[in-house]
C-alpha cells in the first residue's frame, strides 16, 4: 500500500489549506459549501470594479482582495495579474501562506453521488494530493493507492511507490465545461456521467486543465500555476486555466511529479453565455493547433530543477517559438517573468512584502 506524504499529522490539512475563489458576482454559494468549508481559511479575489461591495456569508475565515489590493501590493507587477476574467483567481495563489491551494468558482455546488450523499469534494482532492501518481506506467485498475484497489498483475513494483501529487483535477456534474462552439451545437446537454475514478495523466500527456475545481500542492508546483493574461485589454479569454494546464503538465513531467483527474465532482449550475464565450476565446480555438505542439516538443534543461528554473525557461520558449503566431505571446512571455518576480517577492522565506493586508478580512466567530 502506498504512503500517504510522512509530514502529515491532519489528513484534513486544515491549517495546510486555503480556499481560492474568484468572484464577480456574490458568494452565496457558500451557504451549500458551509458543512465542508467553514473550517478552511478562504481567499476571495474580488474581480470587476473594487468598489462594490461583495457579501461574504457569515462565519467564515477569509480575506478579500480586490483590484486596488493587487495594485497596492504588486506595484507595477500588478499588470500580470488579469483583470475582468476567472485568471485573477492566481493572485490568491501568490498571497496564500499555506502548503495547499483548492480553488472553485462561485457556480459550483455540491453534487451528490449515485447514491445520493452529498460529495465532499474538498475531501477528496485532500486524499488525491495526499497519496502517490503513477505517471511513468499507466494502471489499469486506475488510483492503486484507493482504499479497494492496487497495482495490476505486470506493474513494475520499482515503479509502485509512485510520484508525489502536485495536481488534483476535478470534474463537474450537470453544466460541463465545453467550449463556445461545443456549447452552441448542445446547449441542452447535461453531463449526467458520475464515473468512479481518479487516474494519473500519463507522462508526456497534454490534458485541458479546467480551473473551476481544482486542487493542488503549492510548494510542488505553485509558481507554474500562473493564469496568464486574459481578459479586459487582451486578445483572449478562457484560455487562462487551459495556459496553466499545459504549463504545469510540462514541468510536473520535468520534474517526475504527478497530475490527476476525476473524483471529486462538483454540481456546475451556470452556463455562461456561449456568444460571449465565443468572443473570448476563439482566437485560442485555433492558436491552440500551433500551442499544442510547442508543448509537446519543449524540452527543459536538465539543470532547471526547480519550478522556478522550470518557468522562466519556458517564458524564454513561449517568446522564441510563439511569438510568430502572435505578438500577444512576446507580452505573455514577459508576464510570466514578471509573475515569478512578484511570486519571488511574496513567497521567498524572508519577504517583506508578507505583512501585505487585503482591504477586507473576517473570522468564523465574528457576529
Ligand atoms: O470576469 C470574470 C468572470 C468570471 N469570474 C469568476 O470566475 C469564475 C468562473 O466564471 P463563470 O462561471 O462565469 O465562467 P465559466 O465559463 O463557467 O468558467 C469556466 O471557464 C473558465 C474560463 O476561464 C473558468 O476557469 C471555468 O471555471 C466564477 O467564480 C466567476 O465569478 C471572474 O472573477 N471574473
Ligand atoms: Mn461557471
Amino acid at each position: 500500500m502506498a504512503s500517504v506524504e510522512p509530514s502529515i499529522v491532519d489528513p484534513s490539512l486544515r491549517d495546510q489549506l486555503d480556499i481560492v475563489i474568484p468572484t464577480i458576482r456574490n458568494l452565496d454559494f457558500l451557504e451549500m459549501w458551509r458543512p465542508f468549508f467553514e473550517n478552511y481559511h478562504l481567499i476571495i479575489v474580488q474581480d470587476g470594479d473594487p468598489s462594490k461591495t461583495i457579501n461574504v456569508p457569515e462565519g467564515f475565515d477569509y480575506e478579500l482582495y480586490n483590484r486596488n489590493d493587487i495594485n497596492r501590493i504588486l506595484g507595477p507587477k500588478a499588470s500580470c495579474i488579469s483583470f475582468k476574467d476567472s485568471a485573477c483567481r492566481c493572485f490568491g495563489y501568490m498571497v496564500s501562506k499555506k502548503k495547499y491551494i483548492f480553488t472553485i468558482d462561485d457556480d459550483c455546488f455540491v453534487a451528490k453521488d449515485p447514491t445520493g450523499k452529498d460529495i465532499n469534494a474538498l475531501e477528496q482532492h485532500i486524499k488525491n494530493l495526499l497519496t502517490p501518481s503513477s505517471p511513468f506506467f499507466f494502471n489499469t485498475l486506475y488510483d492503486p493507492y484507493r482504499e479497494g484497489a492496487d497495482f495490476v498483475r505486470g506493474y513494475p513494483f520499482s515503479l509502485r511507490e509512485g510520484a508525489p501529487t502536485a495536481v488534483s483535477h476535478g470534474l463537474w456534474l450537470n453544466i460541463p465545461d465545453y467550449d463556445a462552439p461545443t456549447q452552441l451545437v448542445k446547449p441542452a446537454e447535461r453531463n449526467k456521467r458520475y464515473v468512479d475514478a481518479v487516474m494519473t495523466i500519463p507522462k508526456g500527456t497534454l490534458f485541458p486543465m479546467c480551473g473551476m475545481n481544482l486542487a493542488f500542492n503549492k510548494d510542488l508546483i505553485g509558481p507554474a500555476m500562473y493564469f496568464g493574461l486574459m481578459g479586459d485589454g487582451q486578445p483572449i479569454g478562457r484560455y487562462d486555466d487551459m495556459w496553466a494546464g499545459w504549463c504545469i503538465k510540462v514541468i510536473c513531467d520535468h520534474l517526475g511529479l504527478g497530475v490527476k483527474t476525476g473524483l471529486p465532482y462538483i454540481w456546475h449550475s451556470k452556463a455562461s453565455n456561449p456568444f460571449v464565450n465565443l468572443k473570448k476565446e476563439y482566437k485560442g480555438i485555433f492558436w491552440q493547433e500551433e500551442i499544442i505542439p510547442f508543448f509537446q516538443q519543449v524540452v527543459l534543461p536538465k539543470e532547471a530543477l526547480t519550478v522556478e528554473q522550470c518557468y522562466l525557461e519556458l517564458s524564454k520558449h513561449v517568446k522564441e517559438k510563439l511569438s510568430t503566431i502572435d505578438p500577444y505571446f512576446t507580452k505573455l512571455s514577459e508576464a510570466m517573468v514578471t509573475w515569478i518576480e512578484a511570486w519571488g517577492e511574496l513567497n521567498a522565506p524572508d519577504s517583506k512584502a508578507a505583512d501585505y493586508k487585503p482591504s477586507r478580512s473576517g473570522t468564523r466567530t465574528a457576529k
